[in-house]
Order: structure tokens, then C-alpha cells, then sequence
């Protein structure tokens, strides 16, 4: 299917890219649909409801990234509002700001060969600050911990925190990104369902300069957009 907008298209080309990139066992069968403003193109047409859903969800994420903008700018000794100045245009457009909701779809493998185990969204990290991630009670999400795997077992009511590769930079790997992927389940009602996941990908204005705030002087200053787009070309070579 050709996704409206041509953001959202050209991620979903991405995402399936890194299937052929990072590992034989995976076969990343999934849909996202992506919306980084409230002003995009909407499927109104076949989806009446869709954009009243996520013109009500998509505030209160930015307002619940917020809070823990400010609980981070706390925990790490600085202004409360540290971080809530670098994140002032969320949903308000990827030229401002990448800050992106996403939709994934990960489709019942049934009729497929694919078998439990399989990675079907690869080991990775995400690339802003950090990810808020909603999953239903299908399971097959991992966080690499500790050197091994540990499984996110979906907890009813709860949102899973991801720290991004930019929150590492930003502080000097006091909090260190979290690296998941999304295996096929083993239990074959669960590998037989269809799976579903909202994630919340908050990042910064794309001008915002973010250094190490340890001082560290290894690194230059990167704007988040830069270091968006590096993230980008490390991973899809192609
Ligand atoms: O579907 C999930 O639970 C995780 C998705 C994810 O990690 C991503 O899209 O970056
Ligand atoms: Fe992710």
C-alpha cells in the first residue's frame, strides 16, 4: 500500500531496508505509519476517526514527555526547565522538530514460514531523546540488558521508557540508550495474532546544539537535526 504522506513512505522504504542490513534471522514484516505534525495528511477517507484519535493522543504525549523532560532535568542537577526549552515544537513538523508518533502493525504470520524466534524489528536503538512505547499483551519485545536478553513483558497500563542514542551523547552515558527488538513469539496463539505498538519519539528542535553536559570536550557540539541525520546514514547504507 502507498502510505499519504511522503514522510511516512519513505520510512517505511527505511524500515525495510534494515532487514537487510542487520541480520539473516529477521524478517522485518510490519507496517508504520508515521506522523511528525498534526497538520499531515490523514487517511481521512478510509479512517474516518483516525485523525480526532490522534489529534486527542498526541497532546498528552507531548505533555507527558514534558513531565519526564523535567524529572530527567531534576535527576540530573539542572534547571527543571532545561529540557523542556529544547523541546519547545514537538508534532509541529519534522523541519522543526523530528519528534514523531508512530503507528506499527505487525501482521498475524499464520499463513507464513516465519517461525518463533525470528527478529521481526531488528536490535537497534532509537535516535532522540527517548521513546515512549505502548505495547498490547502479544509480547516478543526484548531489551539487551546486562549482556543478555531480558523480555519487556507487556504490563497492562504501562508506558516503557526507551533512552535514545542523543540522551547517551547529551549525558555523557550517565543514562545509556536502550537497545530492543521485537522477536516472533514462541507460543503459537501469540506468533498466529496480529501485533500492535504506538511508540513516541521525542527529540529536540532540530537547531538545538547539544553537547556532553559533563564539559567533556571529546566530542563537538552536534544540533539534534545533524545528529539525526548521522544516526540515518550510519544505519541505511544504501
Ligand atoms: O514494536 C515495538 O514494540 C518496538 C518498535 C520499535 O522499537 C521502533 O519502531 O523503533
Ligand atoms: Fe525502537
Amino acid at each position: 500500500m502507498r502510505l499519504p504522506t511522503s514522510d511516512s513512505y519513505t520510512l517505511k522504504i527505511m524500515e525495510l531496508t534494515r532487514t537487510r542490513l542487520e541480520s539473516k534471522n529477521l524478517h522485518e514484516v510490519r507496517e508504520a505509519y508515521d506522523i511528525t505534525s498534526l497538520d499531515s495528511v490523514f487517511p481521512d477517507k478510509h479512517l474516518p476517526e483516525f485523525r480526532q484519535a490522534i489529534s486527542e493522543l498526541v497532546p498528552k504525549l507531548c505533555k507527558l514527555s514534558h513531565r519526564l523532560l523535567r524529572c530527567l532535568a531534576k535527576a540530573l542537577g539542572l534547571d527543571d526547565e532545561y529540557f523542556i526549552r529544547c523541546h519547545t515544537m514537538m508534532c509541529q513538523g519534522s523541519d522543526k522538530n523530528a519528534t514523531t508518533f508512530r503507528t506499527l502493525y505487525y501482521p498475524s504470520l499464520a499463513d507464513s514460514a516465519i517461525k518463533a524466534g525470528v527478529e521481526r524489528c531488528g536490535r537497534h536503538s532509537d535516535y532522540g531523546t527517548f521513546t515512549l512505547l505502548f505495547q498490547d499483551d502479544i509480547g516478543g519485545l526484548e531489551i539487551f540488558s546486562g549482556g543478555e536478553w531480558v523480555a519487556a513483558t507487556p504490563i497492562p497500563g504501562t508506558v516503557l521508557v526507551n533512552v535514545g542514542d542523543l540522551l547517551q551523547f547529551w549525558t555523557a552515558d550517565r543514562y545509556l540508550a536502550t537497545i530492543h527488538r521485537v522477536r516472533v513469539p514462541e507460543e503459537e496463539i501469540r506468533r498466529r495474532s496480529a501485533r500492535q505498538s504506538l511508540a513516541f519519539f521525542v527529540h529536540p528542535d532540530n537547531d538545538v546544539m547539544v553537547s556532553p553536559l559533563n564539559g567533556s570536550k571529546n566530542h563537538s557540539p552536534i544540533s539534534a537535526l545533524a545528529h539525526l541525520n548521522l544516526r540515518y546514514s550510519q544505519t541505511y547504507k544504501y
